[in-house]
């Protein structure tokens, strides 16, 4: 009996070697026919060829499968063979490391984004008063950090909320920084805004409800300035690199990638940071990649911890909002943190060793 079993599983391993010859003999042909269509601009699923085949093939069915079971083995036959033919001509991105396997390093004043050192990127939610962006920026100027955001144009939520200053709070946040040798990391929400931008700031950010609107995607692609790009908070990873190769794709290289955090049933944090997001967003692509640890967590007790993560994981580094007086900000006044929580968290990092000095710190 078991001597039976054996020589019909041993018939069974060379029918499969054989089935496993024919299927990748075919998938073969399905690649060059593939190549063929592309050359000749023929769409690659062919419905009618398909049931052409199906057919020819369930009238020579000799049986014991019945057609119904050949229909949908052979269908499946025909989907891999066209993931086949798609994979073979689908191009690497040009974000992608693929493209280019070193890192790509990002300048913006005197910080190398995406170098060795870690960079810290903070500043109040909004622009509010220039006193109010000058005493940020002494703070940020004592601990080593170069780069100021504040948002000028805000995209709310509920239209009655602060918009923001617009022009005027860009062009107060330069004075500010020209004042302290900062350089300006501020959101632009239009198209129409850039020529505005490039006069007033050093570094557009396309903020997280904006990750897909493809026309400024693309306005910051012809911009000569970097471009800070966040996640959307529905976005798939792959979907933020897309939003990043329109960027890229457009002539304009110096991309920055920022997670913040995505939507989940979690409650207890604003937004679910993504940690995962990090390292895959390093493996693969050459773009420099930031944690934003405030809207990520919505809370000022976990930053800290939230910040390790990220650096251990591999971001080039973090972003945050300091204001202050979190207490009246015109927004987010729940998260932002104040000047001596701020100058605690900056000791805290750079004590535990995970703020490597790119930037000096100058008092
Ligand atoms: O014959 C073609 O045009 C193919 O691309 C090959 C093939 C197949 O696997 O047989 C693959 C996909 C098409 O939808 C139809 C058929």
């Amino acid at each position: 009996m078991s001597h039976e079993l054996d020589r019909l599983r041993a018939q069974m391993d060379e029918v499969n070697l054989k089935l496993l010859e024919l299927l990748s003999h075919r998938a073969h042909l399905a690649q060059s026919i593939g190549q063929v269509k592309k050359k000749q601009g023929i769409h690659r699923f062919d419905p009618e060829r398909e049931r052409d085949m199906l057919e020819r093939i369930t009238k020579s069915n000799p049986g014991p499968f019945d057609n119904d079971t050949i229909r949908h083995l052979f269908k499946q036959i025909f989907k891999a063979s066209l993931d086949l033919q798609q994979k073979n001509h689908k191009k690497a991105l040009l974000v992608s490391r693929k493209q280019q396997p070193e890192d790509t390093v990002v300048q913006v004043g005197e910080v190398a984004v995406g170098g060795p050192g870690k960079t810290v990127i903070a500043g109040p939610c909004s622009v509010e008063t220039e006193e109010q962006v000058r005493e940020v920026a002494r703070a940020l100027r004592q601990q080593g950090v170069r780069l100021i955001r504040g948002g000028a144009f805000k995209p709310r939520t509920s239209p009655y909320d602060f918009q923001g200053l617009g022009e005027e709070g860009l062009r107060m946040l330069r004075r500010v920084a020209d004042e302290f040798g900062l350089k300006v990391v501020s959101e632009i929400v239009n198209p129409a805004d850039i020529e505005l931008a490039e006069e007033t700031i050093d570094v557009i950010q396309i903020g997280a409800r904006n990750m897909q609107n493809f026309e400024l995607l693309k306005a910051a692609g012809a911009s000569r300035l970097p471009v800070f790009l966040k996640r959307g908070m529905s976005a798939t990873v792959e979907e933020f690199l897309f939003a990043a190769e329109y960027i890229v794709s457009g002539g304009n290289s110096r991309v920055m990638l920022c997670e913040r955090g995505i939507r989940t049933y979690e409650k207890w944090t604003r937004n679910t940071l993504d940690i995962s997001a990090v390292p895959l967003l390093k493996q693969e692509s050459h773009l420099p990649v930031f944690v934003d640890i405030t809207h990520s967590t919505g809370r000022r007790d976990i930053q800290l911890p939230v910040a390790k993560a990220a650096l251990a994981a591999g971001a080039d580094g973090i972003m945050m909002e300091v204001h202050p007086d979190p207490a009246v900000a015109l927004s987010d006044a729940n998260q932002q943190v104040d000047i001596p929580q701020f100058e605690a968290f900056m000791e805290d990092i750079r004590n535990q060793g995970l703020l490597q000095p790119a930037e000096p710190m100058l008092r």
